[in-house]
């Protein structure tokens, strides 16, 4: 079977917190508003004020995504908080269905819960793409690095966004991202230096385009 072009299979981005994911992304939504799309994620727990069910999630019940997990019907799911979480194989079709491509953003904290169509799981971005990697999906995995430890604690600093402990913790799951990055777990690495420079990169992969990719840095600052 010939490899199917790259702008069909799915793309799973992943990276640290604060790395500059939704920045890339908000930019490739705003350039291409109708070429990509999320797909929309499982979950038992209570739609908040404003959200519609189909739209930021599909909202079941327990018993109900007890019965989804027995069929199988999930690329990745975790729990946190007493809830569940997790991205049908169905709602990756839909956004393909659609002649979108479809980004798996595996992203983990809590505060992207409030992003609508992002799977966001605390401390499970890891589990995320290895249970991914068990599948039949066949996405490009995409990885995006800071230049260095220390750039990266600038821009959580800087965005203002968490206290100094969550700081640490999403540093402290950095590295472990960073190094499993560096075993080769992605089929590719942008490095986020300069943000035009990483754009132009990110839209080419985005696009299907083949990139030669950026070098992971070193971990040691
Ligand atoms: N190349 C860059 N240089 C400097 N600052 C950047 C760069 N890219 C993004 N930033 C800034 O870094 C901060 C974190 O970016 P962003 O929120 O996009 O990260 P993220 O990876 O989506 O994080 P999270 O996963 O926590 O949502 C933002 O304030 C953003 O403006």
């Amino acid at each position: 079977m010939t490899p199917r072009p790259d702008f069909l299979r799915p793309l799973v981005l992943s990276g640290p917190s604060g790395v500059g994911k939704s920045t890339l992304l908000q930019r490739l939504f705003a350039e291409f508003p109708d070429k990509f799309g999320f797909s929309v994620s499982h979950t038992t727990r209570n739609p908040r004020p404003g959200e519609v069910d189909g739209r930021e999630y599909h909202f079941v019940t327990p018993e109900k995504f007890k019965e989804l997990l027995q069929q199988n019907a999930f690329i990745e799911h975790a729990q946190f908080s007493g809830n569940f979480y997790g991205t049908s194989f169905e709602t990756v079709r839909q956004v393909q269905q659609q002649g979108r491509r479809c980004i798996l953003d595996i992203e983990a904290q809590v505060a992207s819960y409030t992003r609508p169509h992002i799977i966001s799981f605390l401390n499970l971005k890891l589990q995320g793409v290895r249970q991914i990697k068990k599948t039949n999906l066949d996405p490009v995995y995409l990885f995006i690095s800071p230049p260095s430890m220390a750039a990266l604690r600038a821009r959580l600093q800087k965005r203002g966004t968490e206290t100094e402990a969550s700081v640490q913790k999403r540093l402290a799951t950095a590295l472990s991202e960073i190094q499993y990055a560096k075993e080769g777990a992605h089929d590719l690495v942008i490095v986020n230096d300069d943000l035009d420079r990483a754009y132009e990169l990110f839209r080419k992969v985005a696009q299907g385009e083949q990139i030669a990719g950026d070098t992971l840095p070193p971990l040691d600052d």
